[in-house]
């Protein structure tokens, strides 16, 4: 098993070039089960998340080809010859989830194992389940699979989330692609990544309108035919290295990165003391002064994204004053606390909130990650804290970050990779 050698006080600057978003990729590979044309991606991150999903769908019989050698550009084409999602695939990755709605969609049937909980929350699929029968699915429960069928095809309807839950709107809207007539999804998410599926689509021959509005409406088609697309920039990633920067009081330039997808993320590293500029092609963060403590609750797109918590924490806890972060999207998505504290941290938990009395410095310590972004706040604190950090669990990291190690070396961080 691979770990982190991280040996803190170095200032980053210079340039990290921010990858394709693992959060819109994913789900525009699983759009190529919606077609029997190919669909050409484009930007596609070099990830582990990204290799799940390609097995995912080569067992489903679909071809994905890395069309350039890099891993960058894959198509994704052939026929479906199995429609069962194995438990062995989607438990080791959630989104595995979302080729539920295509394959109903496209082949009348499904059966995909239930996801179950993760570290970060129970995560239920309830939302997905009901929209998929209100558009006409038969679905019963088995054996930790989900079965679903819809002989006569898919038909249109009027869905209202109850929450604007990102993964059963990516879910619904690709079913309902291919119903027959008019779907109108309420309280649809309005992330970016939403609106990256909605292109993709739309490029495809879906007739999809409302992006980013809150209320999508599907006029369903036919087929969906092949097309090439590049996917967007990582806003997670971008923003993850916008606290690098802050935290190590340095100065980057995100390349690719776009603030128009970061608004509360900018906000809060500026109230915490970072400027923040859009440059032509890139976000540039720097910090100078004094970084200071900032309240900061989570909350869907628009809000401060969840994805960012840990991160903003790790910056938080070295920030002068007090400063409470709020997490409302997932119960359990608070346990790189307590490896915070054991580098040095004051953070205390009481019930979603998390109360952070800012520390002068930071030390080095073994340290565990335990899901993919509490991992990059452990690496946010090592690079930050006297003396040597050795991050263990690297492959949580691996899932969703492209050669995290030679980002940050590159831009005067000391951190290196040893396996075993
Ligand atoms: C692969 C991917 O894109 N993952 C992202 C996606 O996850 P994901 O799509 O799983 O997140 P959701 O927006 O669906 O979940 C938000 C909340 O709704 C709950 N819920 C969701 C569906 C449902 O049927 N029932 C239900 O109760 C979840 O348990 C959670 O508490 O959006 C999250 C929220 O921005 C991000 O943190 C994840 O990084
Ligand atoms: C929680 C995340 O991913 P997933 O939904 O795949 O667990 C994430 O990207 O931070």
């Amino acid at each position: 098993m691979d770990r982190f050698i991280i040996r803190g006080g170095h200032r980053l600057h210079g340039d990290i070039v921010i990858g394709g978003a693992k959060n819109s990729a994913l789900k525009l590979l699983v759009a190529g089960l919606l077609t029997s044309e190919t669909l050409v991606l484009s930007n596609v991150p070099r990830i582990a998340d990204i290799r799940t999903m390609r097995t995912l769908l080569q067992q489903h019989g679909l071809t994905v080809e890395d069309v350039d050698g890099t891993g960058a550009v894959l198509s994704v084409g052939g026929p479906i010859t199995n429609t069962e999602a194995p438990y062995n695939i989607v438990s080791k990755m959630r989104a595995s989830i979302l080729v539920l709605g295509p394959l109903l969609a496209r082949c009348g049937e499904a059966r995909v194992s239930l996801p179950g909980g993760c570290a970060i929350g129970t995560r239920p699929v309830d939302m997905h389940l009901k929209g998929l029968e209100a558009l006409g699915a038969r679905i019963t429960l088995e054996n930790g699979y989900i079965n679903a069928q819809a002989p006569e095809g898919l038909t249109g309807a009027r869905i209202i989330l109850p929450f604007a839950s990102v993964g059963a709107t990516e879910n619904l809207l690709m079913a309902s692609c291919l119903a027959k007539g008019r779907t109108e999804i309420v309280n649809a998410a309005r992330e970016p990544e939403i609106g990256d599926l909605v292109a993709c689509l739309n490029a495809m021959g879906a007739r999809i309108t409302g992006a980013g509005s809150g209320t999508l409406v599907i006029d369903g088609v036919d087929a969906l035919h092949g097309a090439e697309y590049r996917v967007m920039p990582d806003r997670i990633e971008c923003g993850t290295y916008a606290c690098a920067a802050a935290i190590t009081g340095g100065d980057l330039r995100l390349i690719d990165g776009r603030a128009e997808h970061l608004g509360a993320v900018v906000r809060a590293l500026e109230e915490a003391g970072a400027e923040v500029f859009q440059e032509e092609d890139a976000l540039r963060v720097r910090r100078t002064g004094a970084l200071r403590g900032v309240d900061i609750m989570t909350e869907p797109y628009p809000g401060f994204p969840t994805d960012m918590q840990a991160q903003f924490m790790a910056l938080l806890s070295v920030a002068e004053g007090a400063s409470m972060v709020t997490e409302t999207i997932f119960e359990n998505r608070f346990m790189h606390v307590p490896e915070l504290n054991r580098m040095g941290a004051r953070i205390n938990v009481h019930g979603s909130s998390a109360i952070i009395r800012g520390v002068h410095s930071l030390s080095g310590a073994p340290v565990m990650a335990t899901d993919l972004r509490a991992s990059f706040s452990l690496i946010l604190a090592g690079l930050a804290a006297h003396g040597e950090t050795i991050l263990s669990r690297v492959y949580h990291l691996d899932r969703g970050y492209e050669a995290v190690e030679r980002k940050l070396a590159r831009c005067g961080a000391q951190i290196e990779r040893v396996s075993g």
